[in-house]
């Protein structure tokens, strides 16, 4: 088995594939879009990708591919709570508070805006593929430049840094769901899955279509925990809909609001239905 994830080893993504797979059947790639194109073309079995942070939002990457590109299914889903850290390096240290730039993933300078903002408002920021690869900059550039990473604790240990602040997130409740994915279905038994997610595509546009479709799971009593508009990347103003839905029903009854979507003439694609695990 060979399981892909955004690397280098470090990443937050790295941390929740590293709990639930062997070492020996990791594979680090440079992007999401790189790690499940490569399911999708059968090189690996299965990837862990981001896809929601508490604090913002859906990581389009994998969402978008999963919509677009994708024939592939969620088999589980799992939540880990996310610390950032501020790390330099070792030689550094003594000199951070004259810091030249700031390197790290989009997701993780989001996630530490105000921290930014509030410490270190006028240096520049960096994007890098993920928040390991911003810790491996710091490690073969920091010593020549005053350059900081926001990484986690075991990144900035793993590449040798300094840490200079800690837990910097903005929200004390940061969390990112991750989701392992495959080409094959869930075979879990029905007992095991907590949720579903779909994608919802309205082909008819004429007042009510959203709202008679959404009816579809209401009237049967079926709860939705997440409901979200993506471009469709085909003109401005269409859309598709990710829907999450709570399996506490036979998920007979589920597929029974997809017909009935159907004979509305709304598209469903199935993106899988999943356990979820809570990483402490
Ligand atoms: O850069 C990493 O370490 C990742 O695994 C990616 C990622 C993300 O895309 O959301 C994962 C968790 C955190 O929310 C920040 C970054």
């Amino acid at each position: 088995m060979k399981v892909g994830y955004l690397g280098p080893e470090g990443s937050f993504s790295y941390g929740v594939a590293a709990a639930n797979f062997r070492q020996k059947d990791l594979q680090a790639f440079h992007t999401i879009f790189d790690c499940l194109e490569a399911v999708e073309s059968g090189q690996l079995t299965k990837a862990v990708v981001p896809i929601e942070n508490s604090y913002e939002g859906t990581v389009h990457d994998t969402l978008d591919f999963l919509y677009h590109q994708g024939s592939l299914y969620v088999e589980k889903e799992m939540v880990m709570p996310i610390h950032h850290c501020l790390a330099v390096h070792p030689e550094m240290a003594a000199q951070s508070t004259h810091l030249t730039g700031i390197y790290s993933h989009p997701q993780a300078l989001s996630q530490t805006k105000r921290y930014l903002h509030e410490h270190h408002k006028k240096i520049p920021q960096t994007v890098v593929e993920s928040t390991a690869k911003s810790a491996q900059y710091v490690a073969l550039h920091g010593q020549k430049e005053a350059v900081a990473a926001i990484c986690s604790e075991q990144a900035a240990e793993l590449f040798g840094l300094s840490i200079i602040a800690r837990e910097i997130e903005d929200s004390p409740d940061n969390q990112t769901r991750f989701w392992v994915v495959s080409k094959k279905k869930n075979l879990t038994s029905q007992k095991d899955l907590k949720k579903m997610s779909v994608c919802l595509t309205l082909t008819s546009d004429h007042p009510g279509t959203l709202h008679q479709s959404l009816a579809a799971f209401s009237w049967r009593n079926i709860n939705l925990s997440k409901i979200e508009s993506r471009p469709l990347k085909t003109q401005l103003g269409f859309y598709f809909f990710l829907l999450d839905i709570v399996i506490d029903c036979p998920i007979s009854l589920i597929e029974l609001a997809f017909e009935e979507i159907h004979l509305l003439n709304g598209r469903i694609k199935e993106l899988g239905a999943y356990p979820i695990k809570i990483i402490k």
